[in-house]
C-alpha cells in the first residue's frame, strides 16, 4: 500500500519505500474523521484500516477503482431490489393537469415526450466540481499524487415518469425528529401538498420525532388545509423530540398502522433511526419506503452545500452579534461574547462571524485554542481592547470542550452534553482583566433557542420547498432508505450511510477557515 499522506498533503508524511510507486493521495472517503486527528500514529492506522477496508489497492490506476466502488456506494436502494417483480404505472404527478384530481386518475397525464417535466433515473449530479492540480492546492481532495480527476456522479432528485405506488394504496407518515430547526413547518407542508397532488389521500404526522410511533400518543391527520399556513411560524406543528422506541417497535407500529411510506426529518441520528427502519422493512419483504429530508441548523451533515435552516441561523446570528458589537463599542473597553449553537460543527458560528464582519475571534469545535499564556485569547483580548478599545468574540458550543469542567451526562438520544464554554469565556475574561488591573466591561448573549425557534427565511423557504417535494417524488419512484439534499446548487439523492457516517466539520484548511481567518484577524491561539 502506498499510503503517504492524509487529509490535506501537508497533514502526515509516512515514508514510502518504494518510490516510484508512492503516491500521495487523501483518504476521502467521508474525509479525515476527527478523532483520527487525535495522535499521528493512530491517523495512519485510521487510514490504512479505511483504505484497507474498502478493498482497494491504490495502484497506477486506483483513481478507477475508487470511481467504481464510489459508484457502488451511491446506488441507491430501491423497492425492487426486494421485490424484482413489481412493474411501475405510469406517475400521476402531472402539472399539465385539466381536471381536478380524483382517486387513482391514470389517464390525465401526458407522456413524456409530450410533457419534459420528468427526471430519468439515470440522470446524475456531479458531486466534486473542481480539478485539483496538486495536493498540495487549498483543499484538495486527491487519491493520487497525480489528483486524477475522477467522476463522482449521484443520483439526480425529482419527479419520475413511472412510479411504484397507487395513490390510493399510499398510507403515508411524517415525524420530525432531534432538536428544532428553521424550516420544518415548511417541509413538511411542502411534503403533504405534494403527496396530494400525486392523489394521495391518507397523510399521517406523527408527534413528537419518535416517540410519535407508541400507542400512547395521537397521531394528527394532515391534508393541504391543515398545513396551509403552518411555514408561517418556527418550530413543528408535529413535535420533536429525542430518544424514543427501538427500531423493531418502530416498524411493528408501522405494521399495525399500515403505513407504507414515511418521512423522516431530523440531523444525523434520525437519520441512522431512518436506515434501520428502512433495513428492517426490508428484512420483513415490507412494500414500503423510508425516505429523509436532513434537518441540522448545525449544517453538520456530510456531502451537501448546506442543510435547511443553516442560513436563517445564520442571519438570525448576526443580530446577536451587532448587539454585542453595539454594547461593546459603545462601552469603556467592552468585550461582547456570543455563544452559537454548533456540537461539533462550527458552520454557524464561522459564517456569521464571517456575514457580520464584527467579530475580532471566533471559536470553533474543529479548531483547538489556549485561552491563557502569550499567545492564549485573552492575552489577544488585551491588544484589542488596547489597541481599538473593544472585541467581539464569537464561539460555537462545542468549542474549547477541554477547558470546560465535563458533565458526563448525556441527553435522550445519547448525545453528549456539553459543558457551557461561553460562560467559561464569559468568567475567564473577567477574571484576567481584574487580575491585570485593566477595566472590561463583559456581556455575554446566549441567543441559540432563540435562533433555533425562528421561522425559515425566503433562502431557506425555497430550500425546504424543493426537499419536501423532492422527498414524495423519490417516495414514489420507489427509492427507500434514501435522502434529499442539494449538491453543487442540484438536488439529488443520497443514500443514508454515506451522508451520516460521520458529522460533517469545517476543514481548518479549508479555503472558508482561511477566509474567517483573514476577516477577524485573529491569531491561532497555540
Ligand atoms: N444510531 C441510531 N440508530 C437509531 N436511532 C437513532 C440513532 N441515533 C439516534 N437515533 C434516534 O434518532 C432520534 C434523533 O436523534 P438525535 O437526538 O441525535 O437528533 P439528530 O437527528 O441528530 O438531530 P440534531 O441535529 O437535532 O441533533 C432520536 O429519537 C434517537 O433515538
Ligand atoms: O437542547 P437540545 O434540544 O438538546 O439541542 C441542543 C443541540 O441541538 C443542536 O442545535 C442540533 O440540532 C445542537 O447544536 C445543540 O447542541
Ligand atoms: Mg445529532
Amino acid at each position: 500500500m502506498s499510503l503517504i499522506s492524509i487529509g490535506n498533503a501537508s497533514n502526515l508524511l509516512v515514508n514510502c519505500p518504494v518510490q516510484w510507486k508512492c503516491k500521495s493521495f487523501t483518504v476521502f472517503r467521508g474525509s479525515v474523521r476527527p478523532e483520527w486527528k487525535i495522535r499521528r500514529e493512530s491517523v495512519v492506522k485510521a487510514a490504512l484500516m479505511e483504505v484497507g477496508r474498502s478493498g482497494m489497492d491504490f495502484g497506477e490506476s486506483g483513481w478507477k477503482e475508487y470511481q467504481e466502488d464510489f459508484e457502488r456506494r451511491f446506488r441507491i436502494p430501491h423497492l425492487t431490489d426486494s421485490f424484482p417483480e413489481l412493474s411501475p404505472i405510469p406517475s400521476t404527478f402531472c402539472l399539465k393537469r385539466r381536471r381536478p384530481i380524483i382517486d387513482d386518475y391514470f389517464d390525465c397525464c401526458p407522456s413524456a415526450e409530450q410533457w419534459n417535466g420528468y427526471v430519468n433515473n439515470d440522470d446524475r449530479v456531479l458531486l466534486k466540481v473542481i480539478k485539483y492540480s496538486s495536493p498540495t492546492s487549498a483543499g484538495a481532495e486527491c487519491v493520487d499524487g497525480n489528483c486524477s480527476w475522477i467522476e463522482q456522479w449521484v443520483h439526480r432528485a425529482g419527479p419520475r415518469e413511472k412510479i411504484y405506488f397507487r395513490p390510493g394504496e399510499v398510507n403515508a407518515a411524517i415525524v420530525t425528529c432531534g432538536g428544532l430547526c428553521p424550516g420544518l413547518n415548511d417541509v413538511i407542508r411542502q411534503i403533504v401538498i405534494t403527496l396530494e397532488m400525486y392523489g394521495v389521500k391518507r397523510i399521517t404526522g406523527l408527534r413528537f420525532g419518535y416517540r410519535g410511533f407508541s400507542k400512547d400518543v395521537p397521531e394528527i391527520p394532515l391534508s393541504r388545509a391543515v398545513v396551509q399556513n403552518i411555514h408561517l411560524e418556527g418550530g413543528s406543528l408535529l413535535g420533536v423530540s429525542r430518544g424514543g422506541p427501538n427500531t423493531k417497535d418502530i416498524v411493528d407500529s408501522m405494521q399495525e398502522r399500515g403505513v407504507n411510506m414515511l418521512f423522516v426529518l431530523g440531523g444525523n441520528g434520525t437519520h441512522a433511526g431512518a436506515n434501520a427502519i428502512h433495513e428492517e422493512c426490508r428484512k420483513r419483504r415490507m412494500k414500503a419506503v423510508v425516505v429523509g429530508v436532513p434537518k441540522t441548523i448545525d449544517n453538520d451533515i456530510l456531502l451537501m452545500d448546506k442543510t435547511f435552516g443553516f442560513d436563517t441561523a445564520v442571519e438570525e446570528a448576526q443580530r446577536a452579534i451587532n448587539s454585542a458589537y453595539i454594547e461593546a463599542n459603545s462601552a469603556y473597553h467592552g468585550i461582547g461574547i456570543v455563544k452559537l449553537m454548533g456540537r461539533s460543527s462550527g458552520y454557524i458560528a464561522m459564517h456569521a462571524s464571517l456575514a457580520s464582519g464584527q467579530v475580532d475571534v471566533c471559536l470553533i469545535p474543529e479548531v483547538s485554542f489556549n485561552l491563557h499564556g502569550p499567545n492564549g485569547v485573552l492575552r489577544h483580548l488585551r491588544h484589542l481592547l488596547e489597541t481599538k478599545r473593544s472585541a467581539v468574540v464569537c464561539v460555537a458550543e462545542g468549542a474549547g470542550q477541554n477547558l470546560v469542567e465535563k458533565t458526563n451526562a448525556t441527553d435522550a438520544s445519547g448525545n453528549i452534553v456539553y459543558g457551557d464554554i461561553g460562560v467559561h469565556i464569559q468568567q475567564e475574561i473577567k477574571k484576567y482583566f481584574k487580575n491585570i488591573g485593566m477595566l472590561a466591561d463583559v456581556k455575554y448573549i446566549d441567543p441559540t433557542y432563540m435562533i433555533r425557534a425562528c421561522r425559515a427565511n425566503a433562502s431557506d423557504g425555497i430550500l425546504c420547498t424543493v426537499l419536501g417535494q423532492n422527498a414524495v417524488h423519490g417516495a414514489f419512484a420507489g427509492y427507500s432508505g434514501i435522502t434529499v439534499g442539494i449538491c453543487n446548487t442540484h438536488y439529488v439523492y443520497f443514500p443514508i450511510p454515506e451522508v451520516i457516517s460521520h458529522s460533517r466539520q469545517v476543514d481548518p484548511n479549508s479555503r472558508m477557515w482561511h477566509r474567517c481567518l483573514t476577516s477577524t484577524g485573529q491569531p491561532d491561539f497555540f
